[in-house]
């Protein structure tokens, strides 16, 4: 439980970095406490990251505290530990609304605040921005402009992370790298820089060169990081020191929640709580489908028993992949290889090329780190690497950084790849089974983040032929093509229309983006006088774009509608408000199959 000592309302006064700078010390403790609790109680009700903010409270104060916010350039890389600053920063009243529809985003957002220098979401990002501003500041002739750069254990073991700490040394920029190492991502930490870290903080002085002086960092810590005194006081050392330096702070994930620093994992990013026991708000449904990530997360182990070639990888995502249960049940075939998306392509390519299976389980939207890999290590040389894009579509709150629409496109471009989006958590777990079984292609299998569809979902293994699209219902005037999960919507619309129109409308689940099946094209095209697509993906050089360029190269002339994420970045709110924004929610399918009548 968390015990609030309030002895006065100081956050309500707070409405931007300059108000802190006239508090003394135990002030600035008192609205540590009092941020926490506000922090918890709006997490509890509204949902959102909790357990990275809770960590950075006192770092948050000391920054703001010590720095000339905004005028010197603070970036919180990932962003989901931004709480506190959204809420020192102006933005307290309105912090009821983070995540939602027209609220505030989740992440620092450079439209939103000029106390949000760098836009985040992805992770490892903060070094390269923060030394870019800082090289930008020296250009311009700016010699007092401060940049910081705050970045989690998980994030600073990433390969671009490396590259900015590489670049940072042989510079004089005036950059201070905080690491806020509290030992977990959203699971555990891993790797050897893990290792090192661990070390450091046991032994203080590490008999081994330290890292970060190795490369021209000034470093100093480790420090306790909830001891505001003591951080306020090296930060105001750091301030006056030229050149790259490195601050190394010790963190409690979720701290000052009982429940969240116990279960750090859940607490990532709880759903509803209680805010005084820190109890989960838990629906209590009865039986629902599975989320298509535990489908994925048993169906390979499932496979895996009978295929000893089978490996699975994740970059830093076992929870949210589900691929955790194979980890703990097959620790020597499954992998959690940290944040490094490029690093987890090439790695199951390299298991590829050696015979191996490897399902190489990425979000979606962290695949976009890895294109070159996709294309360089693996299409090129056709290995036959799974590719699983969980987060396909739109997810939802986390926003514009996170929606996981642009799969379809950049993937359909590669050549030798076959793109798959199953309808269903059968489809996915037959398109697993049909995939292991040896395609001489690598193939991406894109889906949603979720419920699945059916709660039935373990039904014996099934080939899926290739290239092959299925035809769900026939119709003569208008045919709909659909891939993946929104051919269920379009299912939905198409059962609502008035039995005269319904027998009008074909419905077809193409399956496969690439390769098309073209023999069922020309069957449509010969049959229909209007043609729609959907699907839950960039409308510019998707799905509907591959029928477009279809039409063109056989010479067929109906009318095309594509329907599909347009060219704007979507914003945060709940998937089904999003959908309904992009007219890709069930209303809107159904009034424009109606129009085509
Ligand atoms: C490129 C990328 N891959 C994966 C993620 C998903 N992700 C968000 S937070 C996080 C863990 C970050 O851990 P750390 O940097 O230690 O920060 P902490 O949560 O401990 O504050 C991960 C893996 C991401 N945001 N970006
Ligand atoms: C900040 C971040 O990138 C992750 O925490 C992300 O929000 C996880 O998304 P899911 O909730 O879909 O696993
Ligand atoms: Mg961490």
């Amino acid at each position: 439980m968390y015990f609030c000592l309030v002895k006065r309302d100081i956050l309500k006064h707070i409405n931007s970095s300059k108000d802190l700078k006239n508090l003394s010390i135990p002030e600035l403790e008192q609205l540590a406490h009092e941020l926490r609790a506000f922090i918890i109680n709006i997490v509890a009700t509204k949902e959102g990251h909790l357990g990275a903010s809770l960590g950075v409270v006192e770092l948050t104060i000391a920054i703001h505290y010590i720095f000339n916010t905004p005028k010197d350039k603070l970036i919180w890389d990932v962003g989901h530990q931004a709480y506190g600053h959204k809420i020192l920063t102006g933005r307290r009243d309105v912090f009821d609304t983070n995540r939602r529809l027209n609220g505030i985003s989740g992440f620092p957002n450079i439209f939103e605040s000029e106390y949000d220098a760098f836009g985040t979401g992805h992770s490892s990002t903060s070094i390269s921005a923060a030394l870019g501003m800082a090289m930008a500041a020296q250009i311009q002739g700016d010699k007092k402009q401060q940049h910081i750069a705050v970045i989690g254990d998980a994030s600073i073991a990433s390969g671009m992370a490396f590259e900015a700490l590489n670049h940072a040394g042989v510079t004089n920029a005036n950059l201070l790298v905080i690491l806020n190492d509290n030992a977990i991502g959203i699971d555990p930490s891993i790797g050897a820089l893990k290792d090192y870290l661990t070390q450091t903080k046991l032994d203080h002085k590490p008999e081994r060169d330290n890292i970060f002086e190795a490369l021209n960092f000034d470093y100093s810590g480790p420090i306790d990081g909830h001891d505001l005194p003591n951080l306020i006081h090296e930060l105001e050392r750091l301030k006056n020191v030229e050149g790259p330096k490195f601050l190394h702070i010790v963190t409690t994930k979720g701290k000052g929640l009982k429940k969240a620093e116990e279960d750090q994992i859940t607490y990532h990013a709880p759903g509803k709580f209680n805010a005084q026991t820190g109890d989960r708000i838990t629906s209590k449904d009865n039986i629902t489908p599975p989320k298509y990530q535990d489908v994925f997360g048993h169906t390979i182990i499932e496979l895996a028993e009978q295929n000893p070639k089978i490996v699975g990888i994740t970059p830093a995502m076992p929870t949210g992949s589900s691929l955790k249960y194979m980890i703990a049940q097959m620790p020597d075939r499954a992998f959690d290889v940290g944040i490094a998306e490029q690093h987890a392509v090439t790695l199951a390519a390299g298991m590829a090329k050696q015979g191996l299976v490897p399902f190489c389980n990425i979000y979606s939207t962290f695949l976009q780190r890895a294109y070159d890999q996709v294309i360089h290590d693996v299409a090129i040389q056709k290995l036959p690497v799974i590719f699983c894009l969980d987060r396909a579509g739109l997810v939802g709150n986390d926003g514009a950084t996170h929606h996981g629409v642009y799969d379809i496109a950049f993937l359909r471009c590669i050549p030798n790849i076959i793109l798959y989006a199953p309808m269903n958590e059968v489809d996915l777990r037959n398109i697993m089974y049909t995939a292991q079984k040896g395609l001489n292609n690598p193939i991406a299998i894109r889906y949603p983040r979720g419920l699945s569809e059916n709660v039935n979902w373990k039904q014996p293994f099934k080939d899926i032929e290739i290239g092959k699209g299925r035809v769900l219902k026939e119709g003569d005037k208008t045919a709909i093509l659909s891939i993946g999960t929104i051919g269920n919507i379009v299912n939905f619309a198409i059962d609502q229309l008035p039995q005269k129109e319904k027998d009008n409308v074909g419905h077809y689940n193409m399956q496969f983006i690439k390769p098309l099946d073209q023999k069922l094209l020309h069957v449509v095209f010969s049959t229909y006088n209007t043609i729609i697509t959907y699907e839950d993906g960039s409308i510019h050089g998707g799905f509907g774009s591959a029928i477009l360029e279809f039409a063109a190269q056989h010479d067929y002339h109906l009318k095309i509608i594509i329907k599909g994420i347009p060219d704007d970045f979507i914003e945060h709110g709940k998937t089904q408000e999003l959908k309904a924004i992009v007219n890709i929610d069930q209303d809107s399918i159904y009034d424009t199959i109606l129009s085509t009548l």
